[in-house]
């Protein structure tokens, strides 16, 4: 069966966009692994279904390279977004958030950070501003629920960490039973933050949208920073503003690259 699907990326983080509004598609965590393979299948971060919803204008599915599915992801959020257009409202398994297309991007309310240690989750209970553990020299991180699960590290200098090793060690530690977010940030100055992320089910990536959301919003609670706070990615800016009780809302660029058709009998 061939489907339509539209490549896009949020600062390099890349997706497989399949609109599955008018045409159901069926997906299986082995079909998504295939199709975001870089070497024999079509290639992604993300892959992201975009089906009806009862209670909002679209849901969106995410499936991580790994074929896990999740249930949030900061820049697919904005490029579905700027998918549907205006205003809309975007069913995701982590809650319904609110996206509003601009020029070339998007402003997405991401709802309201968790940081008790079970909304985490955590393996067991832990201060979750500044957590009493360590791997290496990263250590004390604070950990965010922004949808998904983060934990953050403040440290001098993001390069300086090697996060291709200490990533997969601290993503698939016990304490996080559903395994976790792993993001590397330094304080620039009262506005702006550096960030590296490795991702759960995924790997280093250009850019992470829930991570820079979940650093944000740690370190404007830790009172390192103030919001609007300009987080720097490898692949670009994006800019996050958040108060206590409030939602989480993101600003940054979203792209659409191309549309092509594939058959989906090739992925299993
Ligand atoms: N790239 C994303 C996050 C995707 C999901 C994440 N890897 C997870 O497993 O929770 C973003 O832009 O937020």
């Amino acid at each position: 069966m061939a489907f339509r699907f539209h490549k896009m990326h949020g600062l390099g983080n890349d997706f497989v966009v399949i609109d599955a509004r008018e045409g159901a598609v069926e997906m299986s965590n082995a079909r998504a692994r295939a199709i975001a393979d870089r070497r024999t299948g079509i290639g992604c971060d993300q892959l992201i279904i975009v089906e009806p919803s009862e209670v909002a204008d679209a849901r969106m599915r995410i499936f991580n390279a790994d074929g896990g599915e999740v249930e949030a992801c900061g820049n697919a959020s904005r490029c579905v977004a700027l998918l549907l257009g205006d205003r809309s409202t975007i069913e995701t398994l982590g809650g319904t958030i609110r996206g509003e297309a601009g020029q070339g991007g998007a402003t997405v309310d991401m709802g309201h950070p968790r940081f008790d240690w079970d909304a985490i989750p955590l393996a067991y209970p832990m201060d979750t501003r500044a957590m009493p553990v360590a791997w290496e020299e990263l250590e004390s991180p604070a950990a965010v629920n922004v949808g998904n699960p983060h934990v953050i590290f403040f440290v001098p200098d993001t390069d300086a960490v090697d996060l291709e090793r200490l990533g997969p060690i601290i993503e698939t530690d016990p304490l996080f039973p559903e395994r976790i977010n792993v993001n590397v940030a330094t304080i620039v100055s009262r506005d702006r933050l550096r960030l590296r992320v490795w991702e759960r089910g995924v790997g280093l990536t250009r850019a992470c949208g829930t991570g820079a959301c979940a650093t944000a919003v740690a370190a404007i609670r830790a009172g390192h920073v103030e919001g609007p706070v300009t987080v720097e990615l490898p692949g670009g800016p994006l800019v996050i503003d958040w108060r206590a009780g409030e939602a989480i809302r993101m600003t940054g660029p979203a792209t659409h690259v191309f549309t092509a058709e594939a058959d989906m009998d090739a992925f299993g």
